[in-house]
């Protein structure tokens, strides 16, 4: 596989994502220091169970039908055969949707996107499902230590949506063909971010040695 069609894949996915990730990066710079206050966040724990799941399977729902819009987006996914596109987002939407969530996750202060401003843990109490959320907030803080930016996000949730593996897919290879490229197009992004850090580092090094001896 070509340079040019890598590059192409590439470009591709990183539209579809930007394009349906539902917010930007700089929303959610901007969103990410609203927190609620210790008043909203009694209001939302005194919520009962039901209103407050309804709350957030609305929320998760809406979500998902980003991701779908984001498979159907990439180059390839639409040629499968309907079975396998069915497959595939069936067993990668919630994947793909809690991968996507760390971009409106902080981890500095544990706190989480929802409905307008951010909060933590706490706010779910009345879900009564502590274990699950913390799951959540455990994988938001580990994905978040691999600093992903939006391009590296966009190829690896591609690759993620199209994993040759699920069960019942009767064109595993066509979809293990449009992964390895993909994969291929993922690295390249990360080592253009590496060359990049090892440039800064030669230069970064006797920049500081310098501005310490008053060049
Ligand atoms: C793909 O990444 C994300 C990240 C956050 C949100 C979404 C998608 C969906 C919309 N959303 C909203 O808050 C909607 C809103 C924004 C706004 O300004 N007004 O309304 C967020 C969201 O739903 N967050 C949430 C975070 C924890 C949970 C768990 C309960 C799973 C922990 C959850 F269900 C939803």
């Amino acid at each position: 596989i070509s340079v040019l069609e890598i590059d192409r894949i590439a470009q591709n996915v990183v539209k579809s994502h930007l394009e349906t990730c539902q917010y930007t990066a700089e929303e959610l710079k901007r969103l990410a220091w609203t927190l609620y206050s210790p008043e909203e966040v009694r209001a939302l724990q005194s919520k009962s169970c039901e209103a407050m799941w309804q709350q957030c399977s609305l929320q998760i729902s809406n979500a998902i039908q980003y991701v779908v819009e984001f498979a159907k987006r990439i180059d390839g996914f639409m040629e499968l055969c309907q079975n396998d596109q069915i497959i595939l987002l069936k067993a990668g939407c919630l994947e793909v949707l809690l991968i996507r969530m760390i971009r409106a996750f902080n981890p500095l202060n544990n706190t989480v996107l929802f409905e307008g401003k951010f909060g933590s843990m706490q706010m779910f109490k009345s879900l009564g499902c502590d274990d699950l959320i913390g799951a959540v907030f455990e994988l938001g803080r580990t994905l978040c230590r691999l600093q992903l930016s939006d391009e590296e996000l966009a190829l690896f949730t591609a690759a993620v949506l199209l994993s040759p593996d699920r069960p019942w897919l009767t064109e595993s290879k066509k979809v293990q063909k449009l992964q390895d490229k993909i994969y291929v197009a993922l690295q390249h992004e990360i080592q253009k971010k590496h060359s990049a850090e090892d440039k800064l580092s030669k230069v970064a090094v006797p920049a500081a040695w310098g501005a310490l001896l008053g060049w």
